[in-house]
């Protein structure tokens, strides 16, 4: 069996990985706030972790992995946009503006999510689903000692946790000393975070012991992950800028509920995509989203692409160089698998080893592309297509597509190509160049690549080939 080592933030080490049960290994990654398009940041750890996801499917069996992602559906950003709306003169309650709201960026999320390649996690779970296992889990630790209600509001009693700031790597005295922490009249400590708040008539809220209202952020992951995969499991991921206080608060609420439990085994965080050396932030307004790209005719595994070239655990940027690179060796990969490739012995084919064993290595996507690479350098282009396929950029059916794309289109081009062919005879005899090259010109306005030896004149479509444009050429 093939070794995994991950990077535990947890422990700071690269660790072998051993699952707790090898017949259901699971993984927990933190999901979108679902109030608006996803940007690039977000898809990050979206790439990062179907990538993690399709390897331990590999290792372990496809039916052998457990993978949650949930979708937060209740949360003040999401209530303020539907506000706005309503302020806006929406038509429809709140809760109803609401609802509309979430359900459409949850539409958004999966086409934008489905364009760079990643499989729908096994569960994704909405908050609003699982409030009832949130009140139960509150009122399990208020009764441990390690919460307390407060006029409408639950607390969590961070002092009562003695291992708090040990997933961070930071002492309680230090974080209220650089944290801005919410200093409140219901706070007993201005450390202690929110684990249900009240709402009023305008707000969404549920029945609880401590009157109507809503949860936190925090207790939403905590009460999902103990109901889809129990009090222990093996990884917990997101990014870098959850570890804080966000992980740090679901381990507090996890470990205390449950303290027979080891809640997560290992904590892999990915680094943030970067915008000029800044996080790319809705709060910074330095984003673009996913949609933007895409519709800039960016495709989705030109994306996935870029992304994988760099490891998770280091920040990166998106330029547009680095798209035109992925999508020139793309273009290149299609072509060599088209020309010399057999997509029905590929799908027989195992993943490469080497590609295995760079993401076996702490994900190490750059190693696994560089390997890539180097089957379509030694002409094992039936290798090359079962692996872009297992790294999720180029799946069977969408090579199968652009494979019958191409093809559809080199036949329409075999007339263009004896018309150029015909053209350079009789230049050659008028010495007359023009009509070629104007013909050549509306060519490559097409998209198509030209070229022209002594053996004759070749035409292949080119990445922004486009048919329409062929139109009047003749
Ligand atoms: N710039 C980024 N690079 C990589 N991952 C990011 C970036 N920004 C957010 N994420 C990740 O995206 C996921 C979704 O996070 P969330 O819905 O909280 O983001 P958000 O609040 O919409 O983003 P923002 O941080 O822009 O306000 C989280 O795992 C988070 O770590
Ligand atoms: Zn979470």
């Amino acid at each position: 069996m093939v070794t995994i080592r991950l990077h535990n933030s947890r422990t700071r080490v690269k660790e072998e990985f051993v699952p707790i049960d090898p017949g259901n290994v699971r993984v927990y990654v933190c999901g979108p706030t679902v109030y608006d398009r996803a940007h690039l940041g977000n898809a990050r750890p979206v790439v990062v972790f179907d990538t993690l996801f399709r390897l331990l499917r590999h290792v372990y069996g496809a039916g052998h992995v457990t993978y949650v992602r949930n979708f937060t559906d209740v949360d003040d950003k999401i209530n303020a946009t539907a506000l706005a709306r309503k302020e806006a003169g929406a038509a429809g309650s709140l809760e109803d503006l609401i609802a509309e709201r979430t359900e459409e960026t949850i539409r958004w999320y999966h086409d934008d999510m489905d364009a760079l390649g990643a499989l729908r996690p096994t569960h994704e779970p909405r908050a609003t689903a699982y409030v009832g296992q949130m009140i139960a889990m509150i009122g399990a630790l208020i009764e441990g000692g390690h919460a307390y209600a407060k006029e409408g509001h639950v607390l969590f009693r961070v002092r009562s946790f003695a291992e708090y700031g040990r997933l961070s790597g930071r002492s309680v005295d230090d974080m209220i000393a650089g944290a801005r922490v919410e200093v409140a009249p219901f706070k007993e400590d201005p450390m202690d975070f929110v684990l249900w708040k009240p709402s009023d008539d305008s707000l969404p809220g549920w029945e609880s012991p401590w009157g109507r209202g809503r949860p936190g952020w925090h207790i939403e992951c905590s009460a999902m992950s103990l109901a889809l995969l129990g009090a222990s499991f093996d990884i917990h991921g997101g990014g870098i800028d959850l570890q804080f206080p966000h992980h740090e608060n679901e381990v507090a609420q996890s470990c205390c509920a449950h303290p027979e439990a080891e809640f997560a085994r290992v904590w892999m965080h990915n680094e943030m995509l970067q915008v000029e050396g800044k996080k790319m932030s809705k709060s910074l307004g330095n984003f673009f989203t996913v949609r933007d790209l895409l519709e800039k005719g960016v495709p989705g595994e030109v994306i996935r692409f870029v992304f994988l070239g760099t490891h998770y655990g280091r920040p990166m940027d998106w330029t547009a160089e680095k798209a035109a690179g992925a999508s020139s060796k793309l273009d290149d990969f299609v072509r060599l698998v088209a020309q010399f490739g057999n997509l029905e012995k590929a799908k027989d084919l195992q993943p490469d080893d080497v590609i295995v064993a760079a993401l076996a290595d702490d994900l190490n996507t750059h190693a696994a592309l560089v390997a890539l690479e180097n089957l379509a350098n030694t002409a094992r282009y039936d290798d090359l297509a079962r692996n872009l396929d297992f790294l999720g950029i180029l799946s069977f059916a969408q090579l199968e597509q652009r494979i019958e794309v191409r093809d559809s289109a080199m036949q329409l081009l075999k007339p263009y190509a004896a018309n150029l062919a015909a053209m350079r005879e009789a230049a050659m005899a008028t010495k007359d160049f023009a009509p070629v090259d104007a013909m050549k010109a509306g060519l490559l306005a097409a998209g198509v690549e030209v070229r022209m030896s002594k053996a004759g004149v070749e035409l292949l479509p080119g990445p922004g080939f486009d048919a329409a444009k062929l139109e009047g050429l003749v």
